[in-house]
């Protein structure tokens, strides 16, 4: 295991921490929230911890289903007491994210704000001061006419790029296509940029989460983890 995946598995034991029984839960998409369901089913190997999930994406819902894990769906829930997720950027102080380079961003945010508590889990890479210093913004946009949208995103002043999977488009588990942008960190201030991207028709959501998470669990290579608190 390299050092990037020590981080994530510490951030993750930690978080699954704070999982109570009886609660339900949003679970994240990716790398690091592979180690949180994989210690979830530790613990529910040794202990009573009945919990229901909200998967993020088809892989979460695999990955927990395998190992036991019960799930559900936001129609048969109204409301999550404690979503996890990863993140691609936390910006230090405003606990501000880039999220969505695993391609599950528009379902992570419907179940981010179904969820009383929001907390992230990342290793010390992902830690930045201004969002967009290392990772692009993944936007989702519909596959009709997507080419228009990316001319509109274009405009914003930020650098779109189609993400692809071998030869043809990626496409999200709703069917729809990301576009990469880089150069945000120019682009001013990430709630005027979420506004703008918004007003384009062919946007379904873009990768910001802002203002949103409770608590970021920072995993270290040595194994310990630092809880960053917004502020
Ligand atoms: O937003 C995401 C998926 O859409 C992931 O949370 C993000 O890409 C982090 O992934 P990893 O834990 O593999 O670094």
């Amino acid at each position: 295991m390299d050092d990037a995946a020590r981080g994530k598995q510490a951030a993750a034991r930690a978080a699954v921490a704070l999982i109570d029984s009886g609660m339900r839960l949003g679970l994240g998409t990716g790398s690091t929230m592979a180690f949180v369901l994989d210690l979830i089913a530790e613990r529910r190997a040794r202990e009573t911890l009945d919990v229901v999930g909200v998967p993020t994406s088809e892989r979460t819902r695999d990955h927990a289903a395998r190992l036991g894990i019960p799930l559900t769906d936001l129609d048969h829930v109204d409301a999550l007491d404690l979503a996890i997720d990863g993140a691609d950027e936390v910006a230090t102080g405003t606990l501000d994210l880039i999220k969505g380079l695993g391609g599950a961003l528009l379902r992570e945010k419907i179940v981010q704000q179904a969820a009383r508590r929001f907390v992230v889990v990342a290793d010390e890479g992902k830690v930045v001061t201004r969002l967009g210093s290392h990772a692009p913004l993944p936007v989702e946009v519909v596959p009709f006419a997507h080419a228009a949208t990316a001319r509109a995103i274009a405009a914003l002043g930020i650098v779109p790029r189609l993400r692809m999977d071998a030869a043809a488009p990626y496409r999200t588990d709703n069917g729809n296509v990301i576009y990469d942008c880089h150069g945000i960190d120019a682009a001013g201030a990430p709630a005027a940029l979420q506004s703008r991207l918004l007003a384009i028709a062919g946007v379904v959501e873009t990768g910001l989460f802002l203002g949103v998470t409770e608590r970021a669990i920072i995993g270290r290579a040595d194994g310990g983890s630092t809880e960053m608190l917004p502020g």
